[in-house]
């Protein structure tokens, strides 16, 4: 099995990025925002549930481990797919397991994590019509939801902020990575020499 150990970004290489957190901390609404403005592809993990996963949260019921492997791993197939090419994907990704999972297929994407209060997204998800996922399962949500490690390549970012912000965050953040990430390739050249 790969080893799903996160891999610094090459400098070079265009964002490959997961926009993770709870239902309704704005994954949707900001990953497509940040994939226009990064100008790479979009994709929704939510379009890659198998239809038995939609169902089971649709009755109210929250996904397991064993419903979201295959999910993730649709997930994981994409991320690899756009390693080249760069890509942003929507994802809930809570738990660090999860994570890892999604580095086995591509080790160096970076996490923009969607947090916020409890009142907060429980109201935007509540104004959020037509949607499958009920509101009960946001409990759930959180109390699988963990932290990402300091090892993980990414940022953790306040859901209160506009979309534009958020995005903003991602992009500052990504620049300095970039740049920090050039100077250590000038200093490993240099001590190489
Ligand atoms: N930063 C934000 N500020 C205000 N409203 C937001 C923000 N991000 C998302 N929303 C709104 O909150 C609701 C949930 O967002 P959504 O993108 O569907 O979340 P998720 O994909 O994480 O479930 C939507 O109605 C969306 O328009
Ligand atoms: O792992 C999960 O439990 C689901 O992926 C979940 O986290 C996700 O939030 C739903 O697919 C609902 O979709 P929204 O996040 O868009 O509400």
């Amino acid at each position: 099995m790969p080893d799903p150990t996160p891999t610094p970004a090459d400098p070079g290489a265009p964002p490959l990025v997961v926009v993770m957190g709870v239902s309704g901390s704005g994954k949707s609404t900001v990953g497509a925002a940040l994939s226009q403005r990064l100008r790479v592809p979009y994709e929704d993990a939510d379009d890659l549930h198998p239809q038995a996963n939609v169902a089971k949260m649709a009755a109210g019921h929250a996904l397991d481990d064993d419903d979201r492997r295959p999910w993730l791993d649709a997930v994981g197939a994409w991320l690899g797919a756009h390693d080249g090419t760069g890509g942003v994907m929507s994802c809930s990704a809570l738990k660090r397991a999860y994570r890892d999972q999604l580095r086995t297929h591509a080790p160096r994407l970076e996490l923009l994590h969607l947090h916020g209060p409890r009142e907060v997204i429980a109201a935007r998800q509540a104004s959020r019509p037509g949607h499958f996922m009920p509101a009960s399962l946001l409990d759930s949500q959180f109390a699988t939801l963990e932290p990402l490690g300091d090892d993980e390549h990414g940022l953790v970012v306040d859901v209160a902020q506009p979309v534009d912000a958020l995005v903003q965050a991602y992009v500052d953040h990504h620049a300095a990575d970039q740049a920090d990430q050039t100077d250590l390739s000038h200093q490993t050249d240099r001590t190489t020499r």
